[in-house]
């Protein structure tokens, strides 16, 4: 195809596509290259100039430079012309394949090649790139009596993969760092090892994956996505449970990265003898590497915790009153966290510092009673309908004008904080969303409250009236 031709026919969107297929197939681009090469997008065609634009100055970077033959080839390739390519930056550029609620993060953060400053969400449009937080990383990680053989294992396991132990498997409950740990084997695996192919997965994103292969009858993609790794990180594997074809899929997996000498991280609520719904033989071969379990941490190191995240988040709080917070919530480090950003959200809104008396006060009605029922999605997803007054299909709809979207927001954010759900759960419970859209709205309901009032007030409303009902129940 000409230039003009191409130009004509109005195929420079799909031409560029070929173009991104053979850079995503070409050796010469890198795992890392290619998560940025995803990024562009085809603006349109001037003479033989293709016009491409991406969200930032490190994408522009990395095409110009890092990936410069292999794009210019491709691009002769598909278009067959001596074009040329103007690469412009556009802030305001938003990912093609998702809602405009952006997205995913990618292991960006410990990559030695690139300077060490938050990077942006990005899609989580290729397995390839795995799908790890930049902010869960060893270094972030404080170790206590608690966790210090979880860490040291998984420190371990990413220096020498699949030597060290294998099956690694993480238990313990909700909210004490073995997410965190996961992604953190992984993004230092990637740093160890160039070229290292690490991918993480939460068990739910594993059977839709797995439904999606049957369903589009790519059983052979679906082999290749997950066999064709050096380490493989599985989260919360209890919700395999009771799924019997994904867990005879996931045995073969397991079998297939074990016999091939690929690691295995898994973690879980439960030891593998614990849990239910499980065959004897898959039980068995999570016990054939190392188990450990995370304990909740003691009062000095959610102390520590709370320090380093206040530090990391530019967020002020006395030591007193971060002592206040830490004897207050025990068992759940998510909860903790939580606890510290509405305090200082609090303080930031009112500009009044943050002390043990504030700290008191706004934590009130947030510390959960002992021995209270748990907290459902369904609750939270009514409460915030008839706080919004909406019903729940607006509530779970597609619709994006304002009210909805912080509704929705907030009905995340209280999911995220206030439940032990999985990111995919919440987002599934809220119309079927993915994943990434959980993770956006959590950070930006967090961002909006220290900013906003009226946000702050909507979510310790929701969250007293949540209560509220629990405690009635
Ligand atoms: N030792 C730690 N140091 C610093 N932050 C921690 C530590 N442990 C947990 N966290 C933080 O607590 C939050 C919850 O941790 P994480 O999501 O890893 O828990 P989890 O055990 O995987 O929970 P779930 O079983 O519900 O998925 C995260 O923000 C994580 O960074």
């Amino acid at each position: 195809m000409t230039v003009d031709e191409a130009n004509h026919a109005n195929t420079v969107g799909s031409s560029w596509r070929r173009v991104v297929t053979l850079l995503e197939q070409d050796d010469r681009v890198s795992p890392r290259q290619r998560g940025f090469v995803i990024l562009a997008q085809a603006q349109g065609l001037i003479g033989s100039t293709l016009l491409v634009a991406v969200p930032n100055e490190l994408t522009r970077e990395v095409l110009q430079t890092q990936v410069k033959d292999a794009l210019d080839d491709a691009l002769r390739n598909v278009f067959s012309d001596d074009i040329r390519c103007a690469i412009d930056v556009d802030t305001d550029l938003v990912p093609i394949h998702e809602e405009p609620e952006p997205a995913v993060e990618l292991s960006l953060a410990n990559d030695p090649s690139i300077e060490q400053k938050p990077q942006p969400m990005l899609p989580s449009t290729s397995h390839e790139f795995g799908r790890l937080n930049p902010k869960y990383v060893f270094d972030t990680f404080v170790i206590g009596s608690s966790n210090r053989f979880a860490h040291a294992a998984a420190v371990a396991v990413a220096e020498a993969p699949a030597k060290a132990y294998n099956p690694l498997f993480i238990y313990g409950d909700s909210g004490l760092g073995k997410t965190h740990l996961l992604h953190a084997i992984g993004h230092y695996a990637r740093r160890l090892y160039s070229g290292i192919r690490v991918r993480y997965v939460n068990s739910e994103e594993f059977t839709n994956d797995f439904i999606n292969s049957i369903r589009d009858d790519e059983g052979a993609s679906f082999k290749t996505t997950y066999r064709n790794v050096d380490v493989l990180l599985i989260d919360d594997i209890q919700f395999l449970a009771g799924k019997d074809r994904t867990l005879e899929e996931f045995f073969h997996t397991f079998n297939s990265l074990h016999n091939n000498n690929k690691q295995v991280v898994i973690t879980s609520d439960q030891p593998p003898k614990l849990l239910a719904g499980f065959e004897d033989r898959m039980k068995s071969r999570f016990e054939w590497g190392l188990l450990t379990d995370i304990q909740p941490p003691e009062l000095e190191t959610r102390i520590a915790i709370l320090r380093k995240k206040a530090l990391s988040e530019g967020l002020s709080a006395p030591d007193d009153a971060l002592e206040y917070i830490a004897s207050k919530i025990a068992s759940n480090i998510r909860e903790l966290e939580g606890a510290l950003i509405r305090v200082t959200a609090f303080a930031s809104l009112n500009r009044q510092p943050v002390d043990v008396a504030l700290a008191e006060m706004v934590l009130k009605d947030l510390i959960t009673d002992d021995g209270a029922q748990e907290i459902t999605s369904g609750q939270i997803l009514q409460q915030t309908a008839d706080y919004f007054k909406l019903s729940m299909e607006e509530l779970c709809s597609k619709s994006r004008t304002r009210t909805l979207v912080t509704a929705r927001q907030i009905a995340m954010y209280l999911c995220r904080e206030l439940t032990d759900m999985s990111l995919p759960k919440i987002g599934q419970e809220l119309g079927g969303r993915d994943h990434t859209t959980v993770i956006h709205a959590d950070r930006k309901i967090r961002e909006l409250m220290a900013e906003r009032r009226v946000i702050y007030n909507q979510v310790t409303e929701l969250t007293n009236r949540i209560k509220q009902q629990q405690r009635d129940s």
